[in-house]
């Protein structure tokens, strides 16, 4: 070996045993010091290890990258186990080949679909995965401009292709990128495909690839961005529904990929008024302008400046798309007097307002059976089940977190009943076209409901305000406690296990009354004390019953940044809420002690 791994491999030993690294780091750092899949990064591993940059090398090599809510997703860094990178990525697509190559067991027109969006590295990122396909006999359609992940997800199915690769960290941090990865029917890769996928990505030897060009002279690489404009415009707006589209848009891309899907669906539409914020159009990784960099509709600070101008240009509402255009954001005036307050709503209330708007057009159409289901996840409001069971349809939402799992459920209940899928993360789908969450889509159905609104003279925030008389004033808010690195991740186990074995006996001032843990698939009474099997999907999630029907929080670790979520849900019954400024009021006092106790809970457990 030579002396320079072999001083590396001993500055290591020490860093351990001072504390500089994690055994785990160390142990990722010697895999990658001393195989030889790993060479053509051992010397900037070894220039890390002189320049006694120990920090940064715990934080890149802790752990290995997993697969997680929507893809594998990090920061990116030239070197590192845990960061992104082109051995990372390059391992990823080069898992994702083999194992199609294996499943399609001798069957030789394979293909894949792949597209990226405005983030720093996506474009290389893309030729890397692209040239991986082609050298392993793949053939690519790519989407050769910046592309929303929905249309990708279209692209897998419209082609018949093997798998997909979408080149994304959605709203991360500028710092982040990722690839999401999809199976042939278009859905972000789940059990079986996906222990077998990242098996072979963990094994993953030497990387083959094709240089782009090369490939793309050969015609293993085909550029489909046009067809798939063509293609993914039509099924779009077929989603759609008729009626007036007098509305005044205001539309946010948040500096990623969304002004491709949308602008062209809501102009197919009819809708000739959509502008779009100026200072949030540049397609930038860096996304410069929205507030702390974080490009994200759940971050309530990036519609405070497009507020302010939509107020003085008169506009009807605002849509932002994050910048993968996959979740929706929504502003709008509170009503339509003269005061012109504008407020947003959360990725629950824009759910239900889309449920019920959807359910309400199929029903005047005659179009529902008590086949039909809308589908939600474990964390999204109650609210839409209760919407769902109102116009007679179901609602499966016994489910984990992610679109992934929404996406399954549709394929398992049949797509032909499949009316609505909604998430608490922003995320929407309507339609068989695709198997992810449609932020271009979304806006087309939310432009149509304020139109129609508008019409009547009625405010978005009317609307959901009816909703909440009918159905009971319900109020929801997701914290995210962020926790990073190692050191985050062993805060983050502490606090899970912390809910598990010595959870809160009263929160807001309510007693605890059980507990539902899907990781054990158990439900604790906490009165007797007794445990009985959970119904559901099993995962690292947990929810604390309060006595108070339809009042819980549950909480989780993020598939896709360093966080503990912790989602509080409130609810008063209709009677409850005939006077809807006092349930908001109570509603927030109670969310906010939750909220508090929650915080104090997970500092003195994390
Ligand atoms: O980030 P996106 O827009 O791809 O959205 C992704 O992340 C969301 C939040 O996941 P977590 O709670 O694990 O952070 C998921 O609900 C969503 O289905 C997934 O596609
Ligand atoms: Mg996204």
């Amino acid at each position: 070996m030579e002396s320079n791994v072999q001083s590396a491999l001993q500055a290591i030993e020490q860093a351990s045993d001072n504390g500089a690294l994690s055994g785990s780091a160390k142990e990722n750092i010697r895999v990658w010091l001393t195989e030889s899949r790993y060479s053509d990064y051992r010397q900037t591993v070894i220039d890390h290890i002189n320049d006694n940059n120990w920090q940064t090398l715990d934080d890149v090599f802790w752990t290995i990258i997993p697969f997680g809510t929507g893809g594998r997703r990090g920061r990116m860094y030239p070197i590192g186990s845990n960061a992104i990178n082109d051995r990372t990525i390059g391992e990823s697509a080069q898992g994702l080949a083999d194992y199609v190559v294996d499943y399609a067991n001798g069957k030789t027109d394979l293909s894949c679909a792949i597209a990226y969006d405005t983030r720093h590295q996506s474009r290389h990122f893309t030729e890397l995965c692209a040239g991986i396909m082609a050298a392993a006999g793949i053939k690519v359609y790519l989407l050769d401009d910046y592309r929303a992940t929905p249309q990708l997800s279209f692209a897998v199915r419209h082609f018949q292709c093997d798998c997909g690769i979408m080149v994304t960290a959605s709203h991360n941090p500028p710092s982040d990128n990722a690839v999401k990865v999809y199976w042939s029917n278009g859905a972000q890769i789940l059990p079986p495909h996906d222990s077998e996928i990242i098996s072979r990505v963990m094994n993953c030897e030497e990387i083959k690839c094709m240089p782009f060009d090369e490939a793309v002279s050969k015609g293993r690489i085909e550029i489909a961005t046009e067809e798939i404009d063509r293609e993914y415009l039509a099924v779009s707006a077929a989603c759609g529904f008729p009626g007036p589209r007098d509305a005044k848009i205001l539309y946010s891309p948040l500096h990623g990929v969304g002004a491709e899907a949308v602008l062209p669906l809501l102009k197919h539409d009819g809708f000739d008024e959509v502008e779009v914020y100026g200072p949030h159009e540049e397609k930038s990784g860096d996304f410069p302008n929205v507030p702390g960099h974080v490009s994200n509709p759940e971050n309530l600070a990036v519609f405070e400046a497009p507020i302010q101008y939509a107020k003085a240009s008169m506009c009807d509402v605002i849509l932002a798309t994050d910048p993968d255009c996959d979740r929706l954001g929504v502003a709008a005036p509170i009503s339509l007097d003269a005061s012109m307050d504008w407020d947003t709503l959360d990725g629950n209330q824009l759910g239900c307002v889309l449920t019920d708007f959807v359910l309400s057009k199929r029903s005047e159409a005659g179009d529902l059976t008590p086949e039909h289901y809308v589908i939600k996840t474990l964390v999204t409001t109650e609210m839409t089940r209760m919407i769902a069971e109102n116009y007679g349809v179901r609602c499966v939402g016994n489910l984990l977190v992610g679109f992934k799992h929404i996406a399954a459920a549709m394929e398992q209940e049949g797509p032909d009943t499949f009316v609505f899928g909604t998430e608490e993360s922003h995320g929407y789908l309507i339609g068989q076209y695709a198997r992810d969450k449609d932020g271009a889509v979304a806006c087309l159905l939310m432009s149509q409901l304020i139109a129609e609104l508008k019409k009547d003279d009625r405010s978005l925030h009317d609307y959901l305000g009816d909703l909440q008389r009918k159905y009971g004033y319900h109020k929801e808010k997701t914290v995210s406690l962020f926790m990073e690195g190692s050191e985050g991740m062993v805060a983050m186990k502490r606090l899970m296990q912390a809910f598990r074995d010595n959870p809160p006996k009263r929160l807001a001032g309510l007693n605890v009354t059980g507990i539902r843990d899907y990781l054990h698939s158990t439900h604790t009474d906490i009165a007797s004390g007794k445990s009985t099997s959970l119904d559901g999907p099993a995962g690292d999630l947990i929810f604390m019953d309060l006595e108070e029907e339809g009042n819980y929080v549950a909480a989780r670790p993020s598939g896709t940044e360093p966080k503990i979520k912790l989602y509080n849900f409130t609810r008063l019954s209709p009677t409850e809420s005939s006077d809807l400024k006092h349930a908001k009021q109570a509603l927030q006092e109670r969310i906010d002690a939750l909220e508090k106790d929650m915080r104090a809970f997970a500092q003195l457990n994390s």
